[in-house]
């Protein structure tokens, strides 16, 4: 990995500041690390149906995924909250596809964070070899 956990959290918090969010007015930060080094951010834009919203996680991995990129390192996900942003339950699935080690970063505004993986996060996920007949 080519930069620390701080400075992807500093991108994060940029990131949230392009959040959409007339409904819940929280707006949430992520920045994904790529195993060569590259970053993609992401910012969670909501919808008038809201059940259409995207957090900004899985904007993050559909944007790299979408430029060609696959093989994470770590994410960070960053929130104005007292405690860290945990990522919900289908980012943790979107996450997972990439590799249940990836490193979450979960931090608020103060730069206080918590590091944890997917692995942790939604043990047992669901994944390709479940599948297999
Ligand atoms: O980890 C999270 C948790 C929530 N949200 C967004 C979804 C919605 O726009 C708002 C409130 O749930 O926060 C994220 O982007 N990431
Ligand atoms: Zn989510």
């Amino acid at each position: 990995m080519t930069i620390s956990a701080e400075k992807l959290i500093e991108i994060a918090k940029e990131a949230r500041e392009k959040a959409y969010v007339p409904y819940s007015k929280f707006k949430v930060g992520a920045a994904l690390l790529t195993k060569d080094g590259k970053i993609f951010t992401g910012c969670n834009v909501e919808n008038a149906s809201y059940g259409l919203t995207c957090c900004a996680e899985r904007t993050a991995i559909f944007k790299a995924v979408s430029e060609g990129y696959s093989n994470f390192a770590a994410l960070a996900v960053v929130a104005d909250v007292p405690t860290l942003c945990s990522p919900c339950g289908a980012c943790r699935q979107v996450i997972a596809e990439f590799g249940g080690d990836i490193k979450v970063y979960m931090a608020n505004l103060k730069g206080q964070y918590a590091t944890t993986t997917v692995e942790e996060l939604l043990p047992g996920f669901f994944k390709a070899r479940d599948m297999e007949k």
